[in-house]
């Protein structure tokens, strides 16, 4: 029997961002290896016209879940959607909302944050700060509270090389840097935003380290744990392969590359590509839930859950293993035939910019004017190359995080509970896993049919022919301009043409 698995029995358990792409694992987990937990609270908000039981009915009826109705027919009714908006005050829960999850809860998850790189400071500070200073003024009114876990990211301190399983403080306190989002106007913040943020390369990473130092602050009695995952990718096992949702990280990319928009990147081959799966992060997640409130540690401990130390894998290899998968599984409809060019020079990386992303967008937009149809693709281009610029700075570095708490856990646990909370990325075989993400990429984020995989191949043989005429063309019309230009070039090309008719005639 797993001791993790009974410790969530009969519990009421809180979860803050469920509705993202690792909330929704964490709580597919939870309903099929505890399907005796006595509610899962989540807090959400209303999106794109629908509302909060919309939401939720429309994830539990997703392919995700569907292992989980077999567990836990009754899932519906151990849910509770919780209307909460994170960025007002109290969250906007009600009265009575309020008071049922300060008196029941018992486990809090806390996945909430804006992951936008690009957010402005305020928005930023408000989720991944103030509203984690909010929730813990909550957990601190729980009296049947038995552990606060707070999800950070293995890169809040990416300014650094090493990073050990501590907090690291930001020169500027957080509560000054709440108080100040009140008084200043946001000209103010955009300008003095490089500078507060400093050597981190966005407003995402910086916050998530405040959020940290917020929760060391504010811990009180707490029984606090903090965990860092790295690059968060699809299902490695759980409940299925490949299973992936949103465009975050690499997946994003993994559809621009499989479509042919994006053949080239400033990324340094040999660089470690720390990419963990969502189900990975999951498990050790409530494996640290339930270490957390049944050991109660005197410190807060973090959790670095990252693969480069265990089982590095580089960026090279993971691009070469996408081509692959995308040699036996195209997408359809693809731009142009998929290639990855890997470059560390800025001025190559232009180049190809240039040459590779911009020219062919220039020209397809001007092939839809004159089939009378609106041009589209330079403006899709610039918006992924920007996308791409945003990444580049985690494609071009390598660091190390030390992983003690990590292993002290995983020794921690019974033989039962190691295979059914499995973080050991040591057994991932990255080529099996890459194919999976693909598919996944394929199945579940573009919904693309496995029977159309002939069509596609025959899309791409296409590509390559026009490609071939295309390069003859140009070839051709070059030579020409030379031949009008240059005594020289027209005596070789006439007697290239010599030789082949007297190799013809022969
Ligand atoms: C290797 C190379 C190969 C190359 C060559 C060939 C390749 C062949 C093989 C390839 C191999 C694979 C290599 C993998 C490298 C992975 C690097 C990953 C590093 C991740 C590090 C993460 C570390 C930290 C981890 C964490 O701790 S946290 C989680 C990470 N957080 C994020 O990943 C948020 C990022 N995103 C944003 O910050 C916003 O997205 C924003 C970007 C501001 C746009 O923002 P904006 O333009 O305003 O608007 P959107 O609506 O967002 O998007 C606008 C349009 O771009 C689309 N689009 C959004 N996203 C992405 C995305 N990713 N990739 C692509 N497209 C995307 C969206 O579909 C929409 O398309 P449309 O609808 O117009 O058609
Ligand atoms: N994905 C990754 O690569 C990594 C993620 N992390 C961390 O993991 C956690 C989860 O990330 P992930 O699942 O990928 O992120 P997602 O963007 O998929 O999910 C974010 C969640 O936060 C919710 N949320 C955002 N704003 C509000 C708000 N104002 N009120 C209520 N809810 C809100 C979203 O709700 P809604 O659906 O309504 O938008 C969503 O449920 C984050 O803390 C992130 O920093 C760490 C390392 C890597």
């Amino acid at each position: 029997m797993s001791m993790i698995a009974a410790f969530y029995g009969g519990k009421s358990i809180l979860i803050t961002g469920a509705t993202g792409f690792m909330g929704k694992v964490l709580m597919e987990k939870l309903f099929r290896t505890s399907p005796d937990l006595k509610v899962i609270y989540i807090l959400v908000r209303t999106k794109a016209g629908q509302t909060t039981q919309q939401r939720v009915f429309q994830i539990l009826n997703s392919k995700l879940f569907e292992k989980v109705k077999e567990v836990c027919p009754n899932v519906h009714e151990k849910i509770r959607a919780i209307y909460a908006d994170l960025n007002q005050n109290d969250f906007a829960i009600s009265k009575e909302d309020m008071q049922e999850l300060l008196s029941c809860t018992n486990i809090i998850f806390h996945c909430a944050a804006t992951v936008r790189f690009d957010d402005p400071l305020r928005h930023a500070v408000q989720l991944n700060v103030t509203a984690t200073q909010q929730l813990l003024l909550m957990a601190s009114q729980m009296p049947k509270l038995e552990a606060f876990i707070h999800i950070s990211t293995a890169f809040s301190n990416c300014n650094l090389k090493h990073i050990d399983e501590v907090i690291y403080p930001c020169p500027v306190e957080p509560k000054k840097i709440i108080d100040s989002m009140e008084w200043l106007d946001d000209a103010i913040i955009d300008e003095i935003t490089p500078k507060l943020i400093g050597d981190r390369p966005n407003t995402y990473t910086y916050t998530k380290a405040l959020g940290e130092m917020v929760v060391q602050q504010e811990s009180g009695n707490l029984n606090i744990a903090i965990i860092r995952p790295s690059i968060v990718g699809a299902t490695w096992q759980e409940p299925f392969p490949g299973w992936v949702d949103n465009l975050n990280g690499p997946s994003g990319l993994i559809i621009a590359a499989g479509k042919g928009f994006l053949r080239s990147i400033r990324a340094t081959p040999m660089a470690v590509a720390d990419l963990i799966p969502v189900d990975t992060v999951v498990n050790l997640t409530l494996a640290v839930g339930w270490y957390t409130a049944v050991h109660r540690p005197k410190s807060t401990l973090i959790y670095h859950c990252t693969s480069g130390n265990f089982n590095p894998c580089n960026w090279g290899k993971m691009g070469f293993q996408v081509l692959a998968t995308f040699e036996k599984v195209p997408f359809e409809r693809a731009f142009r035939r998929p290639n990855a060019d890997f470059t560390t020079n800025t001025i190559t990386s232009q180049y190809w910019n240039a040459v590779s992303h911009r020219a062919p967008a220039i020209i397809y937009d001007f092939y839809l004017r004159l089939t009378g149809r609106k041009p589209r693709m330079t403006k899709l281009m610039n918006r992924l190359l920007r996308t791409v610029s945003m990444l580049e700075y985690f494609v071009n570095r390598s660091w190390e995080w030390s992983t003690y708490n990590t292993e002290m856990l995983m020794s921690e646990l019974s033989p039962e509970d190691q295979r059914v909370f499995n973080f050991d990325v040591r057994q991932l075989n990255w080529l099996e896993y890459i194919e999976n993400y693909v598919l996944g990429v394929k199945k579940y984020l573009l919904k693309e049919d496995m029977a159309g995989i002939p069509e596609a191949k025959q899309h791409l043989r296409r590509l390559r022919n026009i490609h071939y005429l295309f390069n003859t063309a140009l070839f051709l019309i070059a030579w020409r301009l030379l031949i009008a230009r240059s005594q020289m070039a027209r005596n070789v090309w006439f007697f290239i043409l010599r030789m082949m008719i007297f190799y013809l005639r022969r």
